[in-house]
């Protein structure tokens, strides 16, 4: 017998719009090179820790149609944006393609999302840590970085030998003024986008004279008051490996950035200094076995989620058709007043 859910009061049923705060992870890719591998990788080892949040990748104008095409069919959401350059300047930044990654600063624009995720596209998440987006707001999270890398050869830091990862083995001295502030790698950080913030950095940005690593020295600078540091287990950055290995606890570690000289996976030849090491060969095969993993594809994720979702839906359907009737009674009964 059909439960008797009709009465003789009308009640109005009212739903408050909940603007639920929606998060994202998101990436950048420039060019029509071989980052757009490192993004498909990114894409599948989110899937593979099943994040439930979706890619965002900001793209520049020059990354061709086919790769874009790639990239949707690996369930990104692709944003094109315009390129970003800093003013006008003679620096020699640590990579000439820096001045490319200016234009991430286009991800402060994406207001839709309430709190984001940014990895550089050489990156890849081996553990899920959707629970980063739990951090309190109005702070700026990111892990810090290491000044040892011959990259880094151009910097009073360097060439006093001090790093932050180790601050006692060389002490800053007074002589070159106050010790400067803790500094994060820009290739993986949790951030608020925010139309103000995007308008002062891209103003900030062309008064500020660009230095030898861009856009990471930029964002340094602009958010030095509110950067929180994180551990380096959510953005192992290579070259911690030989330059700290005491500050690294391999077996936690969640997120690798595969920045060191010759790492990057899809390039990788093993030529490189360090590069013959067995922690760099095991955690390249990591990389590889997610991006050759085709059941980590999103077409067929993808659709064991549509037949599934199809099942529930008739299901649904039915159970809807079922219960509609009755509201719709129950919804239309005469005032009891
Ligand atoms: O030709 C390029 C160079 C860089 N990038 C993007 O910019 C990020 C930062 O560059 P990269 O990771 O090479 O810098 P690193 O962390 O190695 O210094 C990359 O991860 C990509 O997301 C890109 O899409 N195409
Ligand atoms: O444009 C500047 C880049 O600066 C950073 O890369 C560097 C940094 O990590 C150094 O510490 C390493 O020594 C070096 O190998 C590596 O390339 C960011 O990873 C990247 O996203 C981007 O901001
Ligand atoms: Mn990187």
């Amino acid at each position: 017998m059909a439960p008797n859910i009709t009465t003789n009061t009308t009640t109005t049923i009212t739903t408050k719009p909940v603007s639920m705060p929606s998060n994202a992870y998101v990436t950048f890719l420039a060019g029509n090179g071989d980052y757009v591998k490192g993004v498909v990788g990114l894409a599948k080892g989110l899937r593979k820790v099943k994040t439930q949040y979706p890619l965002v990748v900001a793209i520049l104008p020059d990354v061709p149609k086919d790769h874009r095409e790639i990239l949707v069919s690996q369930g990104c959401i692709v944003r094109e944006i315009e390129p970003v350059y800093p003013p006008e300047n003679q620096t020699q930044f640590a990579m000439a393609y820096y001045v490319i990654n200016y234009s991430k600063l286009r991800i402060w624009e994406f207001v839709e999302y309430s709190k984001m995720i940014y990895l550089d596209g050489d990156i890849q998440v081996f553990e899920n840590i959707d629970h980063l987006f739990d951090l309190p707001d109005n702070h700026f999270y990111a892990v810090m970085d290491c000044f040892c890398e011959k990259t880094w050869s151009d910097t009073p830091q360097h060439k006093i030998g001090y790093c932050q990862q180790c601050p006692d083995k060389v002490q800053w001295p007074a002589e070159l003024g106050p010790k400067p502030p803790l500094y994060f790698n820009a290739g993986f950080f949790v951030y608020e986008p925010n139309l103000s913030t995007y308008h002062d950095l891209l103003e900030t940005l062309q008064v500020t004279s660009p230095t030898t690593f861009a856009e990471q020295d930029f964002l340094n600078m602009f958010f030095k008051d509110i950067y929180k540091p994180i551990s380096p287990v959510y953005n192992l950055v290579l070259a911690m490996l030989w330059r700290h290995p005491e500050n690294i606890d391999f077996d936690k570690i969640k997120v690798v950035h595969y920045c060191a000289a010759g790492s990057k996976p899809w390039r990788y030849t093993g030529e490189e200094e360090n590069m013959d090491r067995e922690d760099i060969k095991l955690l390249v095969k990591k990389w590889w076995d997610i991006y050759n993993d085709e059941s980590l594809d999103y077409k067929n994720t993808m659709a064991s989620v549509e037949v599934k979702a199809g099942v529930e839906k008739n299901g649904l359907k039915r159970f809807l058709t079922a219960v509609s009737g009755a509201v719709g009674h129950y919804i239309n009964a005469p005032s009891a007043a």
